[in-house]
């Protein structure tokens, strides 16, 4: 009877959950096939994001490429939980999701809205971090259904701090981003609702892969989130590297995926 039980949670639909997509279209093993391609987008973004930012790595934290290591593992496991829909993939899934909110947070939330008993120590703040992390984790087992829309509430605070950091800021090239930025995360968040909550409706219309395209829309909203962050954060901390948003793949226009670049210390040194 136990092993029984252990198995079930790997089994198949033993998620709650059951994304518009209709299952088994084009395989009996893959129960949600553009929703599971769609997951390799995080692996698109993420090796791309991690060439960009070596720079601004090398000068901040190495810890910057563990947000896109961990964005891959997400990747996997949301392309696992969409094969399967089974409990575990959910659960993975959203706990991976959880731990890189808490690796951005410790990494990129501006210290002056550190709240006050921490005073201003990056280090006190992780420990909170890490704190409420674990203890979501294990809350997360208790009602999986509603994981998915805690950690969309995230996002929201994530938008309040960028509006208080985006009143003291005055370059309006700064400001266009945060608004495309937030142009992406609507377009994504409003795939994500509808799917989960009008399905019935793009069933009548044939049209049920609206989830896939929050995988890519969210994976390029987080793209340029982290890069606004990052600037903020690199605006604070580390000035000396004279931070800037440049663009990919074309460096002159203001078009592309956003990164941070930063002038190479070494070199500055050896021309003064
Ligand atoms: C001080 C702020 C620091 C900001 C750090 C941001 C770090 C990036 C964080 C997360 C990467 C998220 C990757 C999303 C994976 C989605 C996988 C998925 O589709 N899962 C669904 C099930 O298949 C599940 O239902 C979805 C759950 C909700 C996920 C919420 C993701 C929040 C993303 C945060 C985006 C920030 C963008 C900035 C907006 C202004
Ligand atoms: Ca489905
Ligand atoms: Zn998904």
């Amino acid at each position: 009877k136990h092993s029984f039980k252990m198995a079930s949670v790997f089994a198949y639909q033993s998620s709650e959950v059951d994304w518009c997509e209709d299952n088994y279209q084009h395989s009996d093993k893959v129960a949600e096939f553009y929703n599971t391609v769609s997951s390799m987008s995080f692996f698109f973004f993420a090796p791309v994001m991690m060439y960009l930012l070596h720079p601004y790595a090398r000068e901040r934290s190495q810890a910057v490429h563990l947000i896109w290591v961990m964005v891959m593992i997400v990747g996997i496991f949301s392309a696992y939980y969409h094969m399967t829909l089974s409990y575990v993939g959910q659960l993975l899934d959203e706990i991976a999701i959880l731990w890189v909110l808490a690796i951005g947070y410790t990494l990129w939330f501006p210290r002056r809205h550190f709240p006050a008993f921490i005073k201003s120590s990056r280090s006190h703040f992780a420990w909170l971090v890490f704190f409420t992390a674990s203890v979501s984790t294990v809350m997360s087992f208790a009602k999986p259904t509603v994981n998915a829309y805690a950690l969309n509430s995230v996002t929201l605070h994530i938008l309040y701090v960028l509006t208080l950091e985006m009143r003291s800021c005055t370059d309006k090239r700064i400001h266009r981003l945060a608004a495309v930025t937030v142009g992406w995360w609507l377009l994504a968040i409003s795939c994500w609702l509808s799917d989960r909550l009008l399905c019935g409706f793009w069933k009548q219309i044939n049209f049920c892969y609206l989830h896939s395209f929050w995988h890519i829309l969210i994976s390029i909203a987080v793209a340029h989130g982290t890069t606004l962050f990052a600037y903020f954060d690199a605006i604070y901390e580390i000035p000396e590297a004279q931070p800037e948003v440049k663009y990919w793949p074309s460096a002159s226009r203001e078009i592309g995926l956003p990164y941070l670049a930063v002038k190479n210390k070494e070199k500055t040194q050896k021309c003064c």
